[in-house]
């Protein structure tokens, strides 16, 4: 393993190095960050020196991405999709036997998150559940009834009690109810459904499951080759989602006949398809090659299905995706029969969740909630910048620099300025990767296994990476631009700050504010205020008077009713309004393959923030950003065509 040691810090370490971060982002504070001169111009310090100070301050070597390799290597990917997964042999028993190497791979401490010290403060939450039958909620592993594989892979996975929403939505799902649940980011919904469902199939998937071909002993495909009857269908809105819950399902399926797939666009089908033939009894996809898998009724049958999970369900259920998700819930030849239960999950809330809910939802379906919905934990530090627009490149430097090294996920609301920003920060001698929806899958797929594994431990990403990713150790995310009501508005960035201070862990969350953010201005001092977090002088202005009144369309008929185990935690009435419909129509461009189910292989470049581009004029720019990373062009190529925020022309402190 080739990892630096400062990015991968423990649980205990956390807690310090955050706070040595929180005292340097509040020196920066004062600071002026004059606008970025030297390494965009040729004035100032050349490569090598930054590339020194940088190293000086304990941040990695910069690794470049390998161009080269990819257009000779292509039929050798690593893809997602292909990742291996235990291979049940129809000679085993109740139990597989162990397979030394599969089970470092899955289970290996670098994959796996680890509890922090903070898991109390995730857990103090008052917990809100409506259900026809009393829940009652089972705070140890050993007492919640599961198969013995999945307790000993739960254990394997170093879990050492169920989280909160865990404790109610396993005994819920155990006992076949449809649920809807929310809960806070990083609050281990995956495990919440993914636990039940699989232990519960475990005893019974020889009866239930399609038949398949002997795959650990040989699988000629042309013989051989099953459709795919899966048992559980889970759909997410991302494919680094899907990819993520994928890994989660091999971890958890491990030792058992259960055999998860993924299926995602802008990878080769070819591929994925051949991995569904060999049987598959856990399907996680997005909605675009779904539906072209569905389509091909020889390759997949829903006939079978007897979960559906939609993960991120407030974003899946939008009203731009209103078709797509229509077309799956009752879509082909998919199990109508009583048997079948639905399950939706997510950290925020909106009315389409509420409509569609009541839609496919049993009228009896258990309704969970873990805090208010679409609120935010105490474990994450906010704390704000006011930066000018031109400065936002030199404070992102200058705050990186002060910091200790840590795993950092940057956030932009356009594709054009995450190439700016990577290609800034790369040039500055800072390891940097980036990830937007207008990359190849295989430079996405590239860049996050960099990001995960900390050979750069910088990631520059737009909003469509916010929701779900789960990289451990991220202590550190910034909103370089914060998300207007166009980009998902307080609903994006609770879901961004929640990509650190993850299931008990604590992280920073730095935003740049300037006078363009005053549309969320309010929202962000309301929850700033509600997580206890330091109001800074600009917001004060926007402090609401009386009484804390969310309007985040996260509350709803649902919990205002009576409820069986706790009130409401929230801190006041929410209104009804439906700040998502605001978003444009172009959201449904958010994620590649939210398409009309024609090959969503093809439809790359179609993303949620290529709506979110307000700088037209960038896009008739002709220089690759990423072929000068590669190939060294620097200052020249940025001379020639600078970013808005890296035209000023005075010359900086640092710089000179
Ligand atoms: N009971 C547990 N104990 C310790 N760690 C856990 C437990 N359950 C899940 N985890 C870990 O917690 C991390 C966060 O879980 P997960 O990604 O499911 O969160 P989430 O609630 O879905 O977050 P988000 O809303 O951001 O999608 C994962 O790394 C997972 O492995």
């Amino acid at each position: 393993m080739d990892l630096p040691e400062t990015h991968i810090v423990s649980a205990a370490e956390t807690s310090s190095i955050v706070d040595d971060a929180a005292s340097a982002v509040e020196g920066l504070d004062t600071q002026e960050h004059e606008p970025t001169q030297g390494v965009l111009s040729g004035v100032g310090p050349d490569t090598d020196t930054l590339i020194e100070v940088a190293r000086n301050k304990g941040w990695t070597e910069r690794v470049p991405y390998a161009y080269a390799d990819l257009s000779n290597n292509k039929d050798h990917r690593d893809w997602a999709s292909v990742a291996t997964r235990y291979e049940w042999n129809d000679d085993y028993g109740e139990i597989g036997p162990a397979v030394p190497e599969l089970e470092k791979q899955l289970f290996g401490s670098d994959h796996v998150g680890r509890a922090g010290d903070k898991i109390d403060e995730l857990n103090s939450y008052k917990v809100n559940i409506e259900s026809p039958n009393e829940i009652v909620a089972v705070t140890e592993w050993e007492n919640l009834g599961l198969h013995p594989v999945m307790l000993q892979n739960i254990r394997l996975c170093g879990y050492a009690a169920p989280t909160a929403v865990q404790s109610y939505a396993i005994p819920a799902v155990l006992t076949n109810h449809d649920l809807i649940a929310v809960a806070q980011t990083g609050s281990g919904k995956t495990g919440a459904f993914l636990i039940p469902i699989l232990s519960k199939l475990m005893g019974k998937a020889k009866k239930l499951a399609a038949p398949r071909p002997n795959v650990a002993e040989l699988f000629n495909p042309r013989e051989d080759a099953v459709r795919a009857e899966p048992l559980v269908l889970i759909v997410c809105p991302t494919r680094e989602l899907a990819t993520q819950i994928f890994d989660d399902a091999r971890r958890l399926c491990y030792r058992s006949m259960l055999r998860p797939c993924v299926a995602y666009g802008g990878a080769p089908a070819r591929l994925q398809r051949e991995e569904l033939q060999k049987g598959c009894d856990i399907l996680i996809a997005t909605p675009g090659r779904l539906l072209d898998f569905m389509a091909q009724t020889h390759v997949l049958s829903l006939r079978r299905v007897r979960y559906t999970v939609i993960d991120e369900a407030d974003e899946m259920l939008d009203a731009d995706w209103e078709d797509e998700f229509k077309k799956i819930m009752s879509g082909g030849d998919i199990n109508e029969d009583e048997d079948h239960r639905y399950l939706m999950f997510s950290a925020t809330f909106n009315k389409m969740f509420r409509k569609l809910a009541k839609t496919y939802l049993s009228d009896d379906h258990v309704r969970l909630r873990v805090g208010r919905a679409g609120s935010s934990h105490h474990n994450v530090v906010q704390t704000f910048i006011w930066v000018e627009q031109r400065q936002k490149m030199r404070a992102l430097y200058d705050l990186l620099i002060s910091m200790p090294p840590v795993r950092t996920l940057i956030f932009v609301n356009s594709r054009d300025q995450v190439d700016f920003v990577d290609d800034y920060l790369y040039n500055s001698g800072m390891p940097s990767t980036s990830i937007h929806s207008g990359r190849t899958q295989r430079e996405r797929e590239d860049a996050m296994r960099a990001f995960r594994s900390a050979k750069c431990p910088i990631m520059v990403a737009t909003g469509v990476s916010a929701r779900g990713l789960d990289v451990i150790n991220v202590l550190h995310v910034v909103n370089y631009d914060l998300p207007s009501a166009v980009h998902g508005g307080i609903t994006e960035y609770i879901h961004r700050i929640g990509r650190t201070a993850r299931i008990g862990n604590e992280g920073i969350a730095t935003s740049f504010y300037n006078e363009k953010n005053e549309e969320i201005a309010q929202d962000l001092v309301k929850n700033l205020i509600e997580c206890k977090q330091i109001v800074p002088d600009f917001l004060e202005e926007f402090r609401p008077e009386g009484e804390l009144v969310f309007d985040d369309d996260s509350d709803d008929e649902f919990f205002e009713q009576g409820s069986a185990a706790g009130t409401d935690a929230g801190a006041g009435s929410v209104s009804d309004e439906g700040r998502l419909d605001e978003v444009p129509e172009t959201k449904e461009d958010a994620y590649s393959d939210a398409g009309s189910g024609k090959e969503a292989g093809s439809d790359e470049g179609k993303a949620r923030d290529a709506a979110y581009d307000d700088r037209k004029t960038l896009d008739e720019r002709d220089v690759d950003q990423k072929s000068r990373k590669k190939s060294g062009l620097v200052d020249s190529a940025y001379a020639t065509s600078p970013a808005p925020e890296a035209q000023a022309p005075k010359q900086s402190d640092f710089w000179g």
